[in-house]
């Protein structure tokens, strides 16, 4: 029997360790729209905070009960960004504002159907480069307009590649405000699912200078507590290509420090540069999406947070370097949840940490200064204004350090360097951001000197030693991934590659890895040198979960001298380091490429352009990149060269993105329902209406809604 059960208390503990992977997200059974969106208590509670001035009151009501407009950034690589960005303007933006709404049909009116309204796609003046917008496609309008349609299709598929991200325009405020630079060490504590931490990596990658802007300096640590949601940073960090980015599995109030080698070789605890505390909350601030949060609403939710998310904010200041910028925030606009941890997080610096005014940050953003004074409600609504009247009952709950600062001190505090954004101000959610510098270390802090070298450099030595053995055994629960295995000096695969390929002589050949030991390799990954130190000094102590871009594929017997093929994943990596296997094409070449998927037929090289055929004569059987410069769009493809053919390696959706960057056909991929009607009706030779679309073409559409449905963005 002992054995028995000491078997099955066995496997039930693989189990636990085992690493969750992500578990489709079923779709909500509850029909959202349906929700009632009331709240006594929520409208009493902040009446009383005085959060939004009295004669704006019925305004800001009003704007928290309608649903919310979706909004969404151009993404990625800045120049590709731009060149979206006109595609959208000049094929999707410019149709609608010619377009003549179409008419009611009888029956419609008779069915008391209003009129389909014009739509103005916002640009969000606070946002740089023009890249983030906000517009309001109701269902109703992509089902009757074509132009409506068709810019819903476009946003649907430039979403599934990744090059547009939808997110909440508030939501994108705070990576703007932490003012990165390509050399900056940045922590995300709470990153999942990673719209900002996205934000932040475009940030690290925006050097003018190419190498460096596929190579940056500088990392981003994306950290979250869930497990599952660390797939998530990963599907983002995939799809961002970054070498620079690590992502790990913590509870952020306890983020053990990440080490790294120093410049004088000592090994100790990176102090970041700037930090992210985008902490879990009662999210109030989302209502006009979440429509849940209404009925879920009370008035101590906010209390109940407070600890945990003072805990993480705590945590960043810690792990902050003298000088860093952190910001703290939340999607809601609860005091308790906001100013009370920034307000207690001042106080305990004691003048070492101080806000930030970031109002000439943000050109044209409305919002509120952070509040000096708050009050108090238990859940029977009775208003506690000092420690002294907190109810027997709700000891529990309430402490002094909720409440709002003393008139003393409040001055010093600054309290009103805080935002809030007001739902009603420019028809966003809500939100809460505050930047904090710190300025000297924290009382009892301890800061790295000359004088601590010596004995760090002894601790190096030893964590040296161990890196050089990847730990064997004995992790943390939940912590199965594969070690990392950098190229070291003697690597077998590595001088077919450099050979091959021509990589850069300034490239450091340790800086790739695989994940495999023993056996053939069959993903080669790369990372800047930080995140190979991190990994180095980190990895039997740091629940890392994801680091690396894929750059080479194994492709065996294909009758190419090299065994690795480039890989589209990581080719905005790779592509600056390589030096042969590329060729310049033109925009035709592109186009034919791109046009044709036939697996078995792919493109004749005598059908390119003649420099292109010159340029592939050199070239013996293998992986090749393509690389096309126009005047508005630069674009770099990998693919392959055979005796006769080319091929682009690029999924379905990709091939529209580049067609469209490139202004070609997309039609081969792409269907356009309301020309199809059309034809139809042509055919049956009944009038056609060129506006309006029959109820068989409004219902088979399976993406209709996404641009506007209420899953989460934030
Ligand atoms: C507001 S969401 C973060 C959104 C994210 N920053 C973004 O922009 O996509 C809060 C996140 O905190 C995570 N979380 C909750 N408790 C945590 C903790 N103790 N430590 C770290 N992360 C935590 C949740 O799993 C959730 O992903």
């Amino acid at each position: 029997m002992g054995r028995k059960w000491k078997k099955q208390h066995k496997m039930k503990e693989g189990a636990e360790n085992r690493v969750q992977r992500p578990k489709k997200e079923r779709p909500p059974t509850t029909n959202y729209e349906e929700l009632i969106r009331e709240n006594k208590d929520f409208e009493t509670y902040y009446k009383a905070q005085k959060i939004v001035p009295e004669e704006e009151w019925d305004a800001f009501i009003v704007c928290m009960k309608e649903n919310l407009p979706a909004a969404f950034r151009l993404t990625g690589n800045k120049n590709m960004a731009r060149s979206l960005l006109h595609v959208m303007k000049k094929t999707f933006f410019e149709p609608l504002s010619q377009l003549v709404p179409p008419e009611l049909t009888q029956e419609e009116l008779d069915a008391g159907e209003e009129p389909v309204k014009p739509l103005k796609p916002v640009c969000l003046p606070w946002y740089p480069d023009n890249l983030a917008w906000q517009l309001n496609l109701t269902r109703r309008n992509i089902r009757r307009c074509e132009a409506y349609w068709q810019l819903h299709q476009f946003l649907i598929s430039e979403t599934e590649t990744g090059n547009i991200s939808r997110q909440e325009a508030v939501s994108m405020i705070p990576p703007l405000v932490l003012d990165v630079q390509p050399h900056h060490k940045i922590l995300d504590m709470c990153a999942a699912p990673g719209s900002k931490t996205a934000q932040l990596i475009e940030f690290l990658h925006s050097s003018e200078d190419e190498l460096s802007a596929a190579i940056p300096q500088g990392i981003v640590v994306a950290n979250d507590a869930d497990n599952r949601r660390c797939y998530m940073l990963t599907h983002q960090a995939k799809r961002l290509q970054s070498p620079a980015i690590i992502i790990t599995n913590h509870d952020a109030a306890f983020m053990p420090n990440i080490h790294h080698t120093r410049k004088d070789g000592s090994v100790g605890p990176i102090k970041f540069d700037r930090i992210l505390c985008d902490v879990p909350c009662s999210g109030d601030g989302t209502m006009r999406k979440n429509f849940d949060v209404w009925t879920k609403w009370n008035p101590v939710n906010g209390a109940n947070l407070h600890g945990l998310q003072l805990r993480i904010a705590r945590r960043g200041l810690e792990m902050l370097t003298v000088g860093g910028r952190l910001v703290y925030s939340t999607c809601s606009l609860n005091p308790l949840e906001n100013e009370a941890i920034i307000q207690r997080l001042l106080v305990e610096a004691d003048g070492s940490v101080q806000l930030v005014n970031v109002s000439d940050q943000l050109p044209g953003l409305k919002f509120v200064p952070g509040l000096e004074d708050w009050i108090l409600m238990n859940r029977e609504m009775e208003m506690i204004k000092s420690v002294e009247e907190i109810p027997v009952k709700n000891t529990n709950l309430f402490n002094k350090h909720l409440f709002p600062p003393s008139p003393e001190i409040r001055e010093k505090l600054k309290l009103g360097r805080c935002v809030r954004i007001l739902p009603h101000h420019q028809d966003t959610g809500g939100f809460f951001v505050a930047v904090l510098e710190k300025v000297k270390p924290l009382p009892g802090e301890k800061v790295y000197t000359e004088k601590d070298q010596e004995v760090e450099k002894i601790q190096s030595a030893t964590n040296t030693q161990r890196i050089k053995q990847p730990p064997k055994k004995k992790r943390r629960q939940g912590f199965r991934e594969e070690p990392y295995y950098y190229f070291e000096a003697d690597e077998v695969v590595w001088p077919g590659i450099d050979s091959f390929y021509g990589i850069r002589k300034e490239v450091d050949a340790g800086l790739f890895l695989s994940r495999t030991k023993q056996g053939k390799k069959r993903n080669i990954y790369f990372t800047n040198s930080l995140i190979k130190d991190i990994v180095a000094v980190n990895q039997d102590h740091i629940k890392i979960i994801n680091t690396g871009v894929k750059v080479l594929v194994r492709s065996d017997n294909k009758g190419a001298p090299c065994d690795f093929r480039l890989a589209q994943d990581g080719s905005q990596v790779l592509l600056p380091l390589i030096t042969q296997r590329k060729i310049t094409v033109t925009r035709n070449d592109l186009v034919i490429m791109l046009q044709n998927d036939d697996m078995e037929m792919p493109p004749e090289i005598v059908t390119l352009d003649p420099k292109t055929q010159e340029q592939c004569t050199d070239l013996c059987t293998g992986a090749i990149a393509f690389l096309y410069k126009g005047d508005d769009v630069t674009i770099e493809l990998v693919g392959w060269k055979g005796n006769k053919s080319v091929r682009a390696y690029v999924a379905k959706n990709d091939r529209i993105h580049y067609l469209r960057l490139l202004g070609a056909d997309t039609s081969k991929y792409e269907k356009n329902k309301f020309a199809e009607q059309r034809d139809l009706e042509a055919k049956n030779s009944s009038e056609p209406d060129l506006s309006v679309v029959d109820e068989s073409v409004k219902s088979n559409n399976e993406n209709e809604e996404s641009m506007e449905d209420n899953s989460s963005g934030v």
